[in-house]
């Protein structure tokens, strides 16, 4: 059952002749429940463009989006807000943590925004048991700039868990940590993904962390041009060879 459905999505920025750039030109893609997905491309294709709009943060300038049967086009911004907090895990390339909160509060923060009205107790066990899963709960009393790269992004991913989301999105989330720890957070999502059936939705330059994913979308030029399914593909390497090659056809052409 597809969890995201755009329908000819198209945005444009700018209006004068001039200046005009369609950083989308009439998408059609559907996303299903419990996949996961990587959006690779150019720089400039159009692939945060996509993630922002699906995410409901952007509103394509024509077509049609749909969040189960939910049509995001006809929420309000308050509407949208309260599904994205309701529905939506966000992950960041940098973290977006709080420097002046620790790791629990951080966690913690997204609860705020939403309406759960949770008991704070139960959140908190929540939030501690997602941190066990982690392997960070020992830093839950930490700030921020104690942390190493990889244990921030790892308190980015509790932040994003902590409602219990359908859909995580995440926009280049290994692109500021080195390869061992990109390899232990795609390892992470890789486990959300399967253990707990989360969509997951990311952007990424790079092939070995696409290679964690089901599916892949190739963009370019405001075009999904590629859409690859990647499950018949055994192992990681053979994964990663793929999605180079496809990579290169795509610079060539
Ligand atoms: N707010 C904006 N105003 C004007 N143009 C924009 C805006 N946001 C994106 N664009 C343009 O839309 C196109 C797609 O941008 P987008 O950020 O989606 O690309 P991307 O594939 O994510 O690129 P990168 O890999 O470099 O992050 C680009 O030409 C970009 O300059």
């Amino acid at each position: 059952m597809s969890i995201l459905k755009g329908i000819n999505v198209t945005r444009q920025f700018g209006n004068s002749k001039k200046n005009t750039v369609y950083a989308l030109k009439s998408v059609n893609v559907t996303f299903e429940e419990g996949s996961f997905t990587a959006i690779m491309g150019t720089s400039g294709s159009g692939k945060s463009t996509l993630l922002n709009i699906i995410s409901g943060l952007d509103t394509p300038t024509e077509g049609t989006l749909f969040f189960n049967d939910i049509k995001l086009n006809e929420l309000n911004d308050n509407e949208l807000t309260d599904l994205r907090n309701k529905y939506y895990g966000f992950i960041f390339q940098f973290f977006h943590l709080i420097p002046v909160m620790n790791v629990m509060d951080n966690v913690l923060l997204p609860n705020y925004f939403s309406k759960n009205n949770e008991n704070d107790e139960i959140l908190k066990e929540r939030a501690l048991q997602i941190l066990k899963e982690l392997n960070i709960n020992h830093l839950s009393k930490s700030f921020p700039s104690e942390l190493s790269g990889g244990q921030q992004q790892r308190v980015a991913i509790a932040r994003a868990l902590i409602n219990n989301p359908d859909i995580l999105l995440a926009d280049e989330p290994t692109g500021s940590l080195d390869s061992n720890t990109s390899k232990l957070v795609m390892e992470q999502l890789k486990k959300l993904n399967i253990q707990k059936k989360q969509t997951v939705i990311i952007v990424t330059h790079d092939a070995t962390v696409a290679a964690y994913a089901d599916r892949v979308l190739l963009m370019h030029d405001g075009c999904v041009v590629e859409d690859e399914l990647l499950i018949g593909i055994e192992g990681q390497e053979k994964k990663v060879r793929y999605l180079s090659n496809l990579l290169n056809d795509m610079g060539r052409k």
